[in-house]
């Protein structure tokens, strides 16, 4: 019988390299609340404020409001909040870009714009990779890693879940959960499969970052 004993194996290079239970970020010092090695999923703590978390609703909602792609814009089956992408910029913007580029290990160069995405009950985010397949055109400079920030605490419901991993993450106002997915195994990028589980009372409030492998500004 061949067994293979878990030492057999060599854990894969990181982009997250920060250890311990929290770190310096220019501005701010994060907590690492919990983490799982492989795929390198995160959680963490103190990386908004709630003066952040308000300003950041407060400016999308402005947004949606003059984009008009606020409201209950169905988008399709898979997500069904509604969200907008920040183009313009502000001064609040920059420091959380360049705060959330340091979390994450990835030039800011390399960051799409911030989005921000609002579920009402029943609204949800079904399971998906945030990377693109292998035959589309946007994976020639594909995404790399992913922090969802919670702007705001929900009632109930609207869990970030990893249904491979069994694991899943309440939010919490100012926290946020962090994975990556550029394993050179990829079942181990496979494995980053999440989504947003409908909320139930309330309303959740994230703002997502995601990185590429190569500078897009
Ligand atoms: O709503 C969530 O908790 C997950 C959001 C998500 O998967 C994304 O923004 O890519
Ligand atoms: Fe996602």
């Amino acid at each position: 019988m061949h067994v293979t004993k878990v030492s057999d194996r060599t854990k894969e290079q990181t982009i997250f390299h920060h250890t311990g239970n929290r770190f310096q970020t220019e501005d701010r010092e994060i907590h690492i609340v919990a983490r799982l090695e492989e795929p390198l999923v995160a959680v963490l703590g103190n990386v908004l404020s709630d003066q952040e978390c308000d300003e950041l609703i407060q400016l999308s909602k402005d947004n949606m409001h003059r984009s008009k792609i606020g409201d209950s814009r169905q988008v399709n089956d898979i997500r069904t909040s509604s969200g907008m992408f920040f183009e313009e910029e502000h001064d609040i913007l920059t420091t959380i870009e360049k705060r959330v580029a340091s979390i994450m290990n990835i030039p800011v160069e390399h960051a799409e714009g911030l989005q921000v995405l609002r579920y009402t009950p029943g609204q949800e985010y079904k399971a998906h990779y945030d990377y693109f397949s292998a035959a589309s055109k946007a994976s020639k400079n594909n995404r790399i890693s992913t922090l969802v920030m919670y702007l705001n605490d929900v009632e109930e419901g609207g869990e970030t879940f990893f249904p491979e991993l069994d694991f899943s993450v309440t939010p919490k106002k100012g926290m946020a959960v962090y994975f990556e997915y550029f394993y050179d195994d990829q079942t181990l990028n496979e494995r980053t499969l999440h989504g947003g589980a409908p909320v139930i009372t309330g309303e959740k409030w994230i703002a997502t970052q995601w990185m590429r492998r190569q500078r897009v500004r």
